[in-house]
């Protein structure tokens, strides 16, 4: 299973909880990453700890102004990208064009989308893996694949459909070991999530008991 834990804005120390997801990756078989905002991915990347951006925009090297170029987030240490966050939704064509320039970079991107037939959009835009996330559920501390399997499975078999090299993650509200068991007995290869590790009191505890299970 893939565990990405996305920092979001939370007034987390990034590099803290980076260093309990390179040392927690190292103690279980499960794949563990960490994404900070930008302008943290330097200190981040430098802990050792699998490094992913937020997010990359539709653009190369130019006239482009206040905006995250994918060659810049892999010169700070990111190997992979989210896009189309709930917290940060994109048009169709900002995602296409996006997942090209993470290509374009060697990024590895995870599209995310609000429910199955999105993510089957999403699918045919050929990025490497698609998350699902009700936002409803985002933030709550209900998990997803407890709380609505049926939007997991759905997303799985929307995904499968027009791209069986595409993995699927879920997210949201995704806090126990227990939830990620879940996310897999439905399918889903990972799971995404924010406030159940950068919002812990102890985020290494917070990931042993994400990946105890697995
Ligand atoms: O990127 C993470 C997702 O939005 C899930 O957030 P959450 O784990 O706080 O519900």
């Amino acid at each position: 299973m893939f565990v990405l834990v996305n920092l979001k804005t939370y007034p987390c120390d990034p590099v803290a909880v980076a260093e309990a997801v390179r040392d927690v990756d190292e103690s279980t078989d499960a794949r563990l990453a960490v994404a900070p905002q930008a302008t943290h991915l330097e200190r981040v990347a430098e802990t050792g700890a699998e490094t992913w951006a937020q997010h990359v925009d539709s653009i190369d090297h130019g006239s482009n102004t206040g905006q995250t170029l994918a060659e810049s987030v892999a010169d700070a240490g990111a190997v992979g990208t989210l896009l189309n966050h709930s917290e940060r939704r994109l048009k169709l064509a900002d995602i296409d064009g996006a997942v090209q320039a993470a290509e374009r970079a060697g990024l590895e991107t995870v599209v995310c989308a609000n429910n199955p037939a999105q993510i089957g959009a999403a699918a045919a835009l050929g990025p490497d893996a698609v998350a699902v996330e009700p936002p409803e559920l985002i933030g709550t501390g209900t998990p997803v694949s407890q709380a609505d399997p049926d939007v997991v499975e759905d997303a799985v078999d929307a995904a499968q459909h027009v791209d069986r090299d595409v993995s699927v993650l879920c997210g949201a509200g995704i806090s126990t070991g227990d939830d990620v068991v879940a996310a897999g007995d439905l399918g889903s290869e990972g799971v995404l999530l924010a406030s159940g590790v950068a919002k812990a009191d102890d985020p290494t505890a917070a990931l042993e008991d994400l990946v105890e299970p697995l």
